[in-house]
């Protein structure tokens, strides 16, 4: 399952896994639907299905989670891209940052991202181990911003430093069950986050990023998330994928 799978680096992890050869649930708003079906006719009704789901509601949730299982399909990889991204200064001309908007991106950042990583669990715990006693793995995307908060980014880099947080006592917590979490923390990647910037802003953007001089394509954060998939001893760990990028207040 992917969740935010409909778009950016949810959408390329997906493409990811069905080339690949997985089959993948697409668990993301239902006003995504549009390009979840774009992603069925290119892969075929049998790699790729949709699941309308909001992260933060824990009957979306369960609801795709059912949806696999009514397919015949277990849960081998539950992997969290659903994310919203805001700008607001603890303190602007504005007066002090808007308290509920602080909450929606908590709500939605870090709340889904556990809402997802605790029900995906309860899911795999019921697979068949493998030969490494392992029965799934849960991976998530924080940002570096979660290390390189800018100036504007608190609610955003709040929401992903707790999810950077969680992912070892994820990891400690579900080891008896044999589920790891991991979690990936990309830099600037060229997704419709970025691409509604100037194509000016965009080139000095990927100037700034040191090797490959250049901003990231999703196709390699689908690539990452595939080798956490397949190497049972990544666990409990945040990996940067930022081409040695670090922000600027
Ligand atoms: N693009 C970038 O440079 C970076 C992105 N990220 C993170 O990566 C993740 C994916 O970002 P992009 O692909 O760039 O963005 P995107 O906007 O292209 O995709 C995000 C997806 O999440 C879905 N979504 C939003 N709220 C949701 C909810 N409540 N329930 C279910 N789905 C929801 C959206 O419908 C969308 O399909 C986000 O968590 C973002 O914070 C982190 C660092 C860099
Ligand atoms: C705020 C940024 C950078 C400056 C700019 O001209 C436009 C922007 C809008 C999108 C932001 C940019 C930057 O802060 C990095 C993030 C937050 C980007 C959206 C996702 C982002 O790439 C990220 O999470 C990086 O870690």
């Amino acid at each position: 399952m992917v969740t935010g799978g409909a778009s950016g680096l949810g959408r390329a992890t997906a493409a990811h896994i069905a080339r690949s050869g997985g089959r993948v649930m697409v668990a993301d708003l239902p006003g995504q639907s549009g390009l979840a079906d774009e992603m069925i006719s290119e892969f075929g009704a049998d790699k790729v299905k949709f699941a309308a789901c909001d992260v933060t509601s824990e009957e979306d949730v369960s609801g795709a989670l059912a949806a696999m299982k009514a397919a015949d399909w277990s849960i081998n990889a539950s992997v969290s891209c659903a994310g919203i991204a805001v700008a607001a200064k603890t303190l602007s001309k504005k007066g002090p940052h808007d308290l509920k908007m602080f909450s929606t991106v908590i709500k939605v950042n870090t709340i889904g991202t556990f809402n997802v990583a605790r029900l995906a669990a309860e899911a795999m715990a019921a697979n068949e181990a493998d030969a490494n006693g392992q029965r799934g793995v849960i991976i998530n995307t924080a940002s570096i911003a979660a290390m390189d908060g800018q100036i504007g980014q608190v609610a955003y880099a709040s929401s992903k430093g707790a999810i950077t947080a969680m992912t070892l006592p994820i990891a400690r917590d579900l080891a008896p069950n044999g589920i790891r979490c991991m979690t990936v923390a990309p830099g600037l990647f060229l997704t419709p986050l970025l691409e509604k910037l100037p194509e000016k802003v965009q080139h000095h953007l990927g100037s700034q990023i040191p090797c490959p001089n250049r901003l990231g394509d999703p196709a390699e954060f689908g690539q990452l998330v595939g080798s956490i998939i397949t190497n049972p001893m990544l666990n409990g760990e945040t990996i940067r994928l930022d081409g040695a990028y670090r922000m600027p207040p």
